[in-house]
């Protein structure tokens, strides 16, 4: 009797129809050469029927495969998370950044020029105070910096160009300091607009006044920012500009000169504040997911922008969560009492323990770690800010290793069924080394999903 091939899974001799349809045409006197034939014939119609069949189980994976893949963004503010979504874009649509390269420019000269007041200010304070450090040299660099504001009010009008539906422009103020980008429409015009121009030269379309004054400006700057006096008072006051957000006061000379324009390096130190949630399409071009779309979320990470996650959780299938450690000695900007690593930690809480998350991968990245191990370096004590810390050496070795354990402990506690832990010690704004740290969590989003799919 014809037995089905059973090994593939498809089909039996019990239950398959087709072998039951030819079982019921044998004829009962059958000869040798005519069962021979009938038989080649069967077999014939059996591989047919299995390559009907492979080819259709292998449209089904490629259909699962194709499902759409969400990854959301998440962590306090000023944690890394645009610059790991720009680090995303580097990897795997390195162009569509490098177009937006122009529009950069107008957000770095603007961190470039909060650095400066904060310098001017200073030194300012200094002056009025009678400080015996401000020299009459200061006092001349500060007259003759006084066309920086300037400078600073023609940039966030040309970036505040194009107008909302709603009246409103893209970029808005969140304090004296900082300014932020809405998740509406604004900004990408303005994007837009600036998109295919790779030169100032090419800059017809705006008034390229503030990088005239940038440039003329630039000696200056220069000067104020290297005098020993000014180090001096900046110490003083305990004020480490280096550490902050959009430092780019040792780059005065390349990025004040007004043929700039920004390096992928300088992208990725470039800090826009997030409002909202940005969603970012990306559409694999090559490999085995080719042609799969992944959407990638990044939202505003201050405590008030936070009730706004969870409608985001719904189907996502990775989260990448920003713990910045070197932000031990730090408060958050919106709650001065709440330690910015301890918010961390309750958040992490959180994410682990939400129901709603239980089957979502969850990719830790312990951040800031070039900046941790300069903080190290320069003898601030970790244990004065977390005592639970003890007496350990406060290396970067050690500093890691115990805030990686306090995650992963933390995950596995609260974690409503158990999940592998992906833990990375990360420094977003270096390329290379988190190209890899990408590609990482690439193979994570690809296994969770055909797991989820049932295909694995
Ligand atoms: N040195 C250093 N700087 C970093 C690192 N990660 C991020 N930054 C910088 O820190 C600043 C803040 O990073 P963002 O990516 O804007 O932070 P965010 O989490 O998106 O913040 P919100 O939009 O306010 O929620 C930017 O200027 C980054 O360049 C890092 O690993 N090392
Ligand atoms: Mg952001």
């Amino acid at each position: 009797m014809f037995n089905a091939r059973s090994s593939s899974g498809f089909l039996n001799t019990v239950d398959d129809p087709l072998t039951n349809a030819l079982n019921a045409m044998i004829p009962p006197d059958e000869d040798p050469i005519a069962r021979a034939n009938r038989l080649a014939l069967e077999q014939d119609a059996r591989r047919v029927s299995e390559e009907i069949e492979e080819r259709l189980r292998l449209e089904r994976l490629e259909k699962k495969n194709k499902k759409i893949v969400k990854i959301l963004l998440l962590g306090q503010s000023e944690s890394g998370k645009s610059t790991t979504l720009k680090n995303i874009q580097l990897c795997y649509a390195p162009q569509s950044l490098r177009q937006e390269a122009y529009a950069w420019r107008t957000i770095i000269h603007l961190n470039l020029l909060r650095s400066m007041q904060i310098v001017i200010d200073t030194v300012s304070q200094a002056n009025r105070e009678n400080a015996p450090s401000f020299t009459d040299d200061l006092r001349r660099l500060l007259i003759k910096l006084s066309p920086l504001k300037q400078a600073e009010e023609l940039l966030k009008m040309k970036i505040s160009l194009p107008q909302e539906e709603d009246g409103e422009s893209g970029i808005v103020l969140a304090d004296s300091n900082e300014f932020s980008v809405r998740s509406a429409s604004g900004w990408k015009q303005a994007f837009n607009k600036m998109r295919g121009i790779t030169s100032a030269r090419e800059d017809s379309r705006f008034d390229n006044g503030p990088a005239s004054i940038l440039e003329a400006c630039a000696e200056d700057m220069i000067a104020l920012w290297t005098d020993p006096a000014t180090k001096q008072l900046l110490k003083q006051r305990r004020i480490r500009i280096e550490e902050s957000s959009g430092f780019f006061l040792d780059d005065i000379e390349r990025i004040a000169n007004k043929a700039y324009l920004p390096t992928d390096d300088d992208i990725l130190r470039a800090r826009l504040r997030t409002v909202g949630v940005q969603e970012h399409k990306l559409s694999l071009e090559t490999g085995p997911e080719r042609g799969q779309d992944w959407y990638i979320y990044d939202v505003g990470g201050s405590r008030s922008q936070r009730s706004a996650w969870e409608s985001f959780f719904d189907d996502v299938n990775a989260i990448i969560f920003l713990a910045p450690l070197a932000s031990f000695d730090q408060s958050l900007a919106e709650d001065k009492r709440v330690n910015r690593v301890e918010d961390s930690l309750l958040l992490w809480k959180s994410i682990c323990s939400s129901k709603l998350l239980a089957k979502v991968e969850l990719i830790l990245f312990l951040n800031k770690c070039d900046l941790l191990a300069k903080k190290l370096e320069s003898g601030i004590r970790l244990a004065k800010f977390v005592p639970s810390f003890k007496d350990h050496p406060n290396n970067l070795e050690t500093v890691t290793k115990y805030f990686r354990a306090k995650f992963k402990a933390i995950q596995k506690e609260y974690s409503p069924s158990p999940r592998m832990f992906y833990g990375h010690l990360t420094s977003v704004t270096d390329a290379r080394s988190t190209a890899t740290i990408v590609a990482n969590v690439h193979e994570v989003v690809v296994k969770g999903n055909l797991q989820s799919a049932n295909v694995l």
